[in-house]
């Protein structure tokens, strides 16, 4: 969208500099013939003008500014990172466009009103990336606040055939990735329960993540992580490329790569925060009662 922009601009400022010579449309071809003096001012007023008409767009197609990211309609937005986490994750990194943070600042939940976060609510949000040949979209969930720190990271995970994943893991720094969003996952007013249980398996653990991410130690009532890592493929290898992968290989959750993995949040609420982990598949159900209960 934006790319047609400095054409609009270009158009504008031509007839904007029309006006303000009172120059009608054709007047260069009128056999009038003006005093001498005024036509020469007239002339570096419109020699000025046509200058920075040329000028403005040109330095716009020099050094773009990013396209603003809209939930409804794809942009191209550059990637800051683009960095393996384990053998089948990457993390992305996509800065916020200045002109799109309002997106993040007042939410729309997910039946399409406002948010009231002044009165506490959070919002947690995905956005939708498409691959460039196919037309097909994918969810992926931020796991960080973009509203503090003006990015979008997501970690995504590459399954066997999955069109996106791999599109989003054949990126690297400084590349397009096509997003919409943000789109609204759920919504919370965290205050209003004594008690917060948060239950997942692999990637699925990503919406809390951006919930810690957003939520404040001072004002979070009693967390709850229960966390199964996911079985790896069968016949998948380490990165060494001759052992088999083991579920701890896959476990970018709980290493110090992201602010907003695991080992952060522990830090940030302390006792306020209890994390339970499976190494390997299901969560048992002893564990979701014990936590319902305590
Ligand atoms: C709200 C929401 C948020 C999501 N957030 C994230 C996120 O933060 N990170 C992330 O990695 N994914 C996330 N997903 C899943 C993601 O949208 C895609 O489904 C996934 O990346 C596969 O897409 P693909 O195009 O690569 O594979 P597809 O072409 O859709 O699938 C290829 C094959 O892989 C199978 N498959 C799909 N997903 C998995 C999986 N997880 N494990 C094993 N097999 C699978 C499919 O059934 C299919 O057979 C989210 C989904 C939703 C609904």
């Amino acid at each position: 969208m934006s790319r047609r922009q400095p054409a609009h601009i270009f158009s504008q400022r031509l007839s904007w500099a029309r006006q303000s010579l009172h120059v009608p449309h054709g007047a260069r071809f009128a056999s009038t013939t003006p005093p001498h003096k005024p036509r020469l001012a007239s002339r570096k007023v419109a020699y000025t003008l046509f200058g920075l008409s040329l000028s403005l767009p040109a330095g716009y197609y020099l050094f773009p500014s990013s396209s603003p990211l809209l939930p409804y309609k794809y942009s191209d937005q550059p990637l800051q990172s683009s960095s393996p986490l384990t053998p089948v994750h990457k993390l992305l990194t996509v800065a916020v466009p200045p002109t799109s943070k309002e997106w993040f600042e007042k939410p729309y939940r997910t039946d399409g009103t406002l948010a009231d976060v002044g009165g506490g609510e959070i919002v947690v949000q995905h956005v939708m990336v498409k691959s460039p040949d196919i037309q097909i979209e994918r969810p992926y969930t931020l796991i960080n606040d973009p509203v503090q720190e003006k990015s979008m990271r997501m970690v995504v995970k590459r399954v066997r055939g999955g069109e996106v994943g791999r599109v989003a893991h054949s990126t690297k720094e400084g590349d397009n990735l096509g997003i919409r969003g943000p789109i609204p996952t759920f919504s919370i007013y965290p205050s209003q329960y004594d008690k917060i249980v948060m239950i997942s398996t692999g990637t699925a653990i990503t919406p809390f993540l951006q919930l810690l991410s957003k939520l404040s130690p001072s004002s979070a009532p009693s967390l709850e992580i229960i966390h199964a890592l996911p079985t790896p493929s069968p016949n998948a290898l380490a990165s060494n490329g001759s052992t088999p992968l083991s579920p701890l290989d896959l476990d970018w959750a709980n290493s110090q790569q992201d602010p907003t993995f695991l080992p952060r949040h522990v830090e940030k609420f302390g006792s306020g925060l209890k994390v339970t982990r499976f190494v390997q598949g299901t969560v048992p159900r002893e564990a979701v009662e014990g936590a319902l209960v305590g």
